[in-house]
């Protein structure tokens, strides 16, 4: 069995009388990403104060890297990182004594702390801007300096809140590759993020976070197959061959519609049919045999999944309102 890296249960905190957290559970197991999303004012920042010792919750019991949070906090902060809204760089001193400073903070010898400064600033790109005051860095170099001061500790649980707000497209993928290599090196990552697209790359499983509750959690996939909108394009060059599929499809009842419908809708005049399907292996496989079996044979067959926008979409929005679904070409 794997261990777990952060063990949460039933954690609650209010401030005053808004309940920011309602009892809720996190189980993050080791050498895993798990990022946390929900709307502004979910909780998320609250819960990572809360994990990292920053804050201290209502109620519930907390283990991180196996300490006991509330029994020793002190073995929690030595066992963990922490980066993202609340920056640690300082931007009148270099970054190098930025990461000496950290050096100290960890009590590491001089040697080694110029030895792990060095190899830090080097694995972040930063070796030819360490003499420059951190003030004159971009955003995606003061990001970058902000996760190496973190690691000067070699924390093995790391939390990053929004580590990659306000940065460009190529400077995001950097982090992206960042935090992939620290998952390779068995860190656990626990994410928040506001970028959906960051959660689906990066995280093993995804919790959202709304009305003080855990909303859904899973992998994304799975996230993505809990709400309609899934679906199979079949898209036909010749007329014909378009009319009798769709004249088939009105015929079938096919047993993997998940929605119970009779058949496939055509859908426009482009000559594609659609059928609903949660694209899953076995719904494709027996979509393909009905597809042989019919005399069926499409020119182009796509599967579209909802995307993790529309689950975030489906689960926070106020209820009554149905899940804004969006085509999404895997
Ligand atoms: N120190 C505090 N005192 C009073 N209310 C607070 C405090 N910190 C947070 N809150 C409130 O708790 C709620 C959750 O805030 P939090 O910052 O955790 O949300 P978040 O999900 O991280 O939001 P965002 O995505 O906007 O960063 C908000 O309504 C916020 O106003």
């Amino acid at each position: 069995m794997t261990s777990l890296a952060i063990a949460a249960n039933g954690l609650r905190k209010s401030y005053g009388d808004k309940t920011v957290l309602d009892g809720v559970d996190l189980a993050v197991p080791e050498g895993t990403v798990f990022s946390l999303l929900g709307p502004n004012g979910a909780g998320k920042t609250t819960a990572v104060k809360i994990l990292s010792t920053l804050v201290t919750a209502d109620a519930g019991d907390i283990r991180i890297g196996g300490h006991d949070l509330a029994a020793d906090p002190q073995a929690v902060r030595g066992a963990i990182g922490v980066t993202g809204q609340f920056s640690a760089v300082d931007g009148l001193i270099t970054g190098e004594e930025n990461m000496l400073l950290m050096a100290d903070l960890h009590h590491l010898p001089r040697a080694e702390g110029r030895r792990v400064a060095a190899e830090l600033l080097e694995r972040f790109d930063l070796t030819e801007a360490a003499k420059k005051p951190a003030s004159t860095y971009s955003g995606g170099m003061k990001r970058r300096l902000d996760i190496a001061m973190t690691l000067v500790g070699a924390p093995r649980i790391i939390f990053l809140d929004e580590p990659t707000t306000g940065l460009d497209p190529r400077s995001r993928h950097t982090m992206w590759q960042i935090i992939r290599g620290l998952v390779s090196d068995g860190v656990t990552v626990f994410l928040t993020t506001q970028y959906l697209e960051e959660a689906d790359q990066l995280a093993d499983r995804i919790a959202v976070l709304n009305d003080g509750g855990i909303a859904a959690e899973g992998s994304a996939e799975e996230l993505k197959r809990l709400i309609p909108g899934g679906h199979v394009r079949l898209r036909f060059t010749d007329p014909a061959a378009y009319r009798s599929a769709a004249s088939a499809l009105r015929e079938a009842t096919l047993p993997h519609a998940r929605t119970g419908s009779r058949g496939g809708t055509p859908v426009d005049e482009a000559l594609v049919l659609r059928i609903p399907s949660d694209g899953s292996q076995r719904e494709l496989r027996s979509l393909l045999d009905w597809l042989d079996s019919a005399g069926i044979e499409a020119d182009e067959l796509t599967v579209h999944t909802p995307d993790l926008d529309d689950v975030f979409f489906a689960l926070t929005g106020p209820a009554g309102i149905p899940a804004q679904t969006k085509e999404n070409v895997r």
